[in-house]
Parts: structure tokens; sequence; C-alpha cells
């Protein structure tokens, strides 16, 4: 469970302080009947293909075309003496998905929030479509910035129905003009019949899409959301965010989106931030990160591996299942001779197949299977190998569909070389 779930609001979780920081900066102009504040003074930005930046007006035309929707740029942020976030620059361009992921702590939501102005920028800055809204010269107020937010728990006021909430940000715009753009967006996301109902009446996937759709109405040039579907059960987890996606590709949002899900940010993310530590520690699409890590920490975050360690030799390290050449490699940089290295081998990279008698060719690695299971879509199989020092190494396999060899029985194994990546030990810790 992630700590947020942990953390009742009495306690004053993360979420209602967001929730607390978001009524605080709109209370003058939600549902008092105030005047909402006058547009801030630059002009509104607009994004190819997007609708200007009109939360508080009405349309404009489409005009100058940034391709830098977001941007953070140099960050650095501090609590006390914890450095939640360090020197950390990331872009969103229009209509692209960045995902911000990593371990719990590692700074992902201290960023979104500075990009959201939840937080006070201490160092560095924010642009939204090339526009500066913090930085040395002040801040823009969230309200202000253009920029669309969804948290983790939604947000949603219980006591006003669908429409109303998503009417919220809306209020600068005549009572008929907020109803057809709040029920617009409700249909993006496929609740427009549900727009009577109370927070309370709908699903916790329901609620996420009216979070959504409370966000879209303004038509903001960037979206952010805050671990948007961690309140929902896996299997409605898979179907909301698919949703999700469709809808912030059609809507052309630049999205910037945090996840401490490796396999969220992989199915959401045109690119994914992969931070640690407060700090970024590989910037790539998801297949980069996934078949090209630029460290140990990468390739594990990313996916199972199976970590051994060995020794360079001429370039190369043995392991139990081959040799492999260390240039070229993840890490990129030469070792020397010696060396201590780390191998990571993920399951799928090693081919399992049964031992036939009389196969030409050099004599194939053989292992004996622990265990094997079904997992569903694919086998993991579990080995015992001699990992030529007098001892056995054990490794996971996995292979597509139903694979369950005999336990105690023996099977060749060949290894996938491009699913295998090498770091010097020293910089794996
Ligand atoms: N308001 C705060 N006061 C003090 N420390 C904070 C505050 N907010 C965050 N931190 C600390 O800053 C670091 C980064 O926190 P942050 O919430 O940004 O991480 P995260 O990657 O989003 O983690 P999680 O997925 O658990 O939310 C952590 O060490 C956290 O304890």
């Amino acid at each position: 469970m992630d700590h947020h779930a942990a953390v009742s609001e009495s306690q004053g979780s993360r979420p209602s302080r967001l929730r607390a920081a978001l009524r605080e900066r709109t209370a003058g102009w939600f549902g008092r009947g105030e005047e909402p504040p006058a547009p801030c003074g630059a002009a509104p930005v607009t994004l190819s293909g997007r609708p200007a930046i009109d939360a508080l007006g009405p349309r404009e035309p489409r005009a100058a075309v940034p391709l830098e929707a977001l941007a953070l740029d140099a960050v650095t942020h501090r609590f006390g003496t914890v450095t939640a976030v360090d020197d950390v620059t990331v872009t969103v361009g229009a209509g692209e998905i960045v995902c911000l992921c990593g371990p719990s702590g590692c700074g992902k939501s201290t960023l979104l929030r500075i990009a959201a102005g939840l937080e006070t920028l201490q160092l560095g800055e924010v642009r939204v479509g090339g526009r500066m809204v913090a930085g040395e010269a002040g801040a823009v107020p969230p309200e202000r910035r253009g920029v669309g937010l969804v948290f983790q728990d939604y947000a949603l006021f219980p006591h006003l129905s669908v429409l109303d909430n998503v009417r919220f940000g809306l209020s600068a715009l005549p009572a008929d003009e907020q109803r057809r753009r709040a029920l617009d967006a409700l249909r993006q996301v496929g609740m427009g019949d549900h727009a009577d109902r109370f927070p309370h009446h709908l699903s916790g996937g329901q609620q996420q899409r009216v979070a959504l759709a409370r966000a879209l109405a303004p038509n903001p040039a960037v979206l952010l959301l805050d671990e948007p579907f961690s309140g929902l059960d896996a299997r409605l987890r898979e179907q909301v965010r698919d949703e999700t996606l469709h809808v912030l590709k059609r809507t052309g949002a630049a999205t910037m989106l945090v996840t401490h899900d490796p396999e969220e940010a992989m199915f959401l993310a045109d690119r994914i931030v992969l931070m640690r530590d407060g700090r970024v520690e590989q910037v790539g699409c998801p297949v980069d990160l996934y078949t090209r890590p630029a460290t140990a920490y990468a390739a594990a975050f990313f996916g199972e591996v199976n970590a051994l360690t060995g020794v360079v030799r001429g370039g190369t390290v043995d392991t139990p299942v081959g040799r492999l050449a260390v240039e070229g490699h993840a890490c990129g940089c030469c070792v020397a001779d010696g060396a201590s290295v780390e191998v990571l081998i993920r399951p799928e990279a090693l081919k399992l197949a049964p031992l036939t008698d009389g196969v030409p060719g050099a004599l194939p690695t053989i292992a004996r299977v622990a265990a094997a299971r079904l997992l569903g879509r694919s086998s993991l199989v579990h080995l015992n190998l001699p990992d030529g020092r007098g001892g056995t190494v054990h490794l996971h396999a996995r292979m597509p569909g139903q694979f369950l060899p005999a336990e105690g029985s023996h099977l060749s194994v060949e290894l996938d070389r491009t699913q295998a990546f090498v770091f010097p030990a020293s910089v794996t810790k």
C-alpha cells in the first residue's frame, strides 16, 4: 500500500492538504458570489491544436505555437534538511504525456505541486507555454497558470452535484456557457448522463472521471495528475487509466502525471522521468527505459531482474548462462580488467527449451527446474544452475503462455543478450 492510503485525512494527509490549498486558492472565486480575479497580465498562451488557456474567459482563437507546454527548469526544493527535489529539469511538450515515476519519497509529488503553484518555488523556474509562472520575478497563483489538476482522492466537493463540481473554475463565464462547457467535459469522459448526481452516488472510477472532466473543462494547456488511479482497485484501475489515456490524447492536453507504478508509467507515458532521491535518474520513452536502462536502479525499477555479480576479463564477464561483452552494455562506460560488475538479466531473456539429443554445435547451458508456475499470460520457471564456482545459482525465467516443465527436469537455457545489462558494481549501490 502506498503511504497516502495509509494516512487518514484527519491527520492532514497530503491529498487533504492539496485540497485545502486548492480551496484556499480559489475561495474568492467559487461559490461565494464574489467577482473572480481579473485575468493575469500575460496574454493567454495557446498550443498547437489546443484552445487557449481560457479558464477565466471565453475561448480565444488559436495563436502562437510554443512546443514547450510546461517546463520546470533547474528546480531545487528543500523541506528543512531534506532536499526533496535536487536541480531537476523537466519539460512537457504540447500534447505529450510525461510521467514522473519513482519510489515513495523520491520527490515527484513535490515537483508536480511546484508546477501547480501549490508549493512555493524556492530555486529554479517554472514556465507554462513559454511564459514564466514562477521564478526570480515572483509567482503566478495556481488558478491563473492555465493548468488543470487531478488529485489522488479526486477532491470533489461532496455537497455539489457533478455538474457544479465541473463548473468549478468556469465561474467567470456566463451561466449558460458554464453549463455547456461543463456538460461538454462530462461527455468527453463518458459522464454526461450523471450531471445531476452527487459524488457519493458515484463509484471510484466515476469520481475519477468527474475529477478529470473538472480539470479539462477550462481547457487548460497543461494537466497535472497526482497518482490519479491509486484509489481504484486493480481491475478498475486498468480500465480507467485506459479511458484516461484516450481522453488525454483526444483533448491533446500536455500532461504531467505522477505515479509510483512503473507499469502505469509505461502504459501512459510518451516519456518517463525516472526519479531517485530528488534527482532525475533517466529520461526516455518507455522502450528506452526498459531496454536501455542507464543504471541498475533503472533496470530494476522497470521490471524484474536476476541480479548476479561478476568480474571483467578482457572486456567480457562470465555468467552462469553465458559470456557477456561489457562494452556496449547499458552503462556505456569502460570497465577495467578485474573490476567487479553487476549483471542484471531479465527473466524473459532466458529462453528455455527441452533437452534434445544430438543437437549440433556448442553444448547448451543446462538448468534444473526447481519449480514452475503459470501466472496467466506467462509462466515463471525457477531454475538452479552451476555458478561456475562449485555452488549453484537460482534464476527466474519467464516464458510466454503455459510452459510448465516438471520439477527436477533439465532444460537448455539460451540467453538473449539484449535483455542483459552490465553495470560497474560501484555505481549500482
Ligand atoms: N510538507 C513537507 N514537509 C516536510 N517534508 C516533506 C513535505 N513534503 C514532502 N516532504 C519530503 O520530501 C521528500 C519528497 O516527498 P514527495 O512527496 O515529493 O515524494 P514522492 O516521490 O511524491 O513520494 P510519494 O509517492 O510517497 O508521495 C520526502 O522525503 C518527503 O518526506
